[in-house]
């Protein structure tokens, strides 16, 4: 039987991602309300501008004083889309403090602090819901924190970035410049307020730290996550991915050691083969392999950024809370009972393509190579082009802890012939 009394909402922000739940909650508030039992109502929106014209949401619901908002007492969901550590932080625990219930996107936030933020739903009796927080529209918190949660996973790898995806298939496939790609991404909504956030690889970090916590059941801090962006890929790189008949993606990638002792998390550029399905994932859009030993390979795709796509993850987390709150119980919280040790990432195994100016003269081909197996790193392939006494040297290498391949970059610079070392790219999906 469906419940008179609306549950009532806070929206705090309403930039690209806040103005298309407003949207949605307005335009399908019917549906909403079938689908929970009870109407939800917009009870007001923090903005930091209240000048600007909203479409559709009335006047007299906005508000600059976000933090009176979440004291009201009557609200019963506070959805936070303002993003970044404070005032966010602040304003969701002072929301589960006076009773509400939070959906957050904040990825950045749940990466750096999410312990504060589940124990402060805990000791309130109240919801976090963040399925937004990683891979935009895309499914992914749910089913691991709920539908896997009776399976071991030991790997999580994907693009849980939309924008640099975008960047990096439009330079690959049109030849588009990196600034001009940049550009694009922003208009089209999918960059963070600093994309810097996006092309440094700190927003699919901070993800990649979301999952693994919660893949593992064990914390994992922004911090613990291995990262480089994607600034440094150039357009010879692509031409040298291509030779391989590979592409360059932007990976996030979270394993469980063999021993199961240990877990690593890492996000950096790496080529994969055309043939693997991370390889076909173009523009904004996000896929992202979980392995479980029960359920063996699953994989999940779809929009990652944007606002209609976004506001899609944020709803379904306000439709779920709210019936919650009809039933008077809450959903998850935080599983972080293996404590399990992220181990850094020398300790990481994989195949590296490394690309070298030598001098192009006998014997030098020899002297790299026994710097390689000097260091246990075995040699797969290695071409080398030759030009007006340079050489280009490019080598791709067995599976090798990174420790070692570190140790033999250092010793190749080290090298007179050795001119310079044009790119270190790691190998993924074979
Ligand atoms: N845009 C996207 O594709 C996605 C964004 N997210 C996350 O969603 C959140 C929001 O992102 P966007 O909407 O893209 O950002 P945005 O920059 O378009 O919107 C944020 C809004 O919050 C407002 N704001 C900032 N501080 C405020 C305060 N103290 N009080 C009231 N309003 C305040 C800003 O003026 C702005 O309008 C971020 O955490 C972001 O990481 C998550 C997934 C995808
Ligand atoms: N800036 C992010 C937005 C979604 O999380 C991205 O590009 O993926
Ligand atoms: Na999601």
């Amino acid at each position: 039987m469906m419940r008179t009394r609306p549950l009532k909402v806070a929206l705090l922000g309403c930039g690209v991602v806040g103005s298309e739940v407003a949207r949605i909650m307005t335009t399908h508030a019917d549906d909403l309300a079938a689908r929970i039992g009870a109407p939800v109502e917009l009870a007001g929106v923090a903005v930091r501008r209240p000048s600007k014209v909203r479409e559709g949401i009335p006047a007299e619901l906005i508000t600059t004083d976000a933090t009176a908002l979440v004291k009201r007492g009557d609200i019963d969901v506070v959805v936070e889309v303002i993003g970044g550590i404070e005032p966010a932080r602040t304003l969701i625990t002072t929301a589960f403090e006076h009773g509400a219930s939070v959906v957050s996107a904040n990825k950045a936030l749940l990466a750096e602090d999410g312990a504060t933020l589940y124990a402060a739903a805990e000791e309130h009796g109240r919801d976090l819901y963040f399925e937004a927080a990683v891979a935009g529209a895309i499914p992914l918190i749910r089913p691991l924190r709920e539908s896997l949660a009776g399976d071991k996973i030991n790997r999580v790898m994907g693009i849980v970035n939309g924008t640099t995806n975008f960047i990096l298939d439009a330079m690959d496939t049109s030849g588009a410049g990196y600034s001009e790609a940049l550009d694009e991404a922003t208009a089209l909504g999918y960059a963070e307020a600093d994309p810097t956030a996006d092309v440094e690889g700190f927003d699919a970090a901070a993800k990649a730290a979301i999952l693994a916590g919660i893949a593992f059941h064990t914390r994992v801090r922004l911090d613990d996550v291995y990262r480089e962006g994607m600034t440094e890929v150039t357009s010879a790189d692509f031409a040298s991915a291509k030779r391989m008949g590979c592409t360059i993606k932007l990976l996030a990638i979270c394993e469980r050691a063999a021993d199961g002792e240990s877990v690593t998390a890492r996000v950096h550029p790496a080529m994969i083969p055309l043939s693997h399905p991370l390889a076909s994932v173009r523009e904004a859009y996000n896929a992202v392999f979980v392995e479980a030993e029960a359920a063996g390979q699953l994989m999940f795709y779809g929009p990652g950024a944007g606002g209609s796509p976004t506001a899609s993850a944020v709803l379904g987390d306000l439709v779920a809370v709210c019936r919650n709150k009809l039933n008077e119980a809450t959903g998850p919280g935080e599983s972080a009972y293996t404590q399990l040790p992220v181990s850094p990432m020398g300790d990481v195994v994989t195949r590296y393509h490394i690309s070298l100016d030598v001098a192009d003269k006998p014997g030098v081909l020899a002297q790299v190579a026994t710097v390689f197996a000097e260091h246990g790193v075995s040699i797969d392939t290695v071409r080398q082009q030759g030009k007006d006494g340079e050489a280009s040297l490019v080598v791709v290498t067995h599976r090798a802890p990174d420790a070692a391949l570190s140790g033999t970059v250092e010793a190749l610079r080290k090298l007179d012939t050795v001119r310079g070392v044009a790119s270190i790219m790691r190998v993924e999906g074979e």
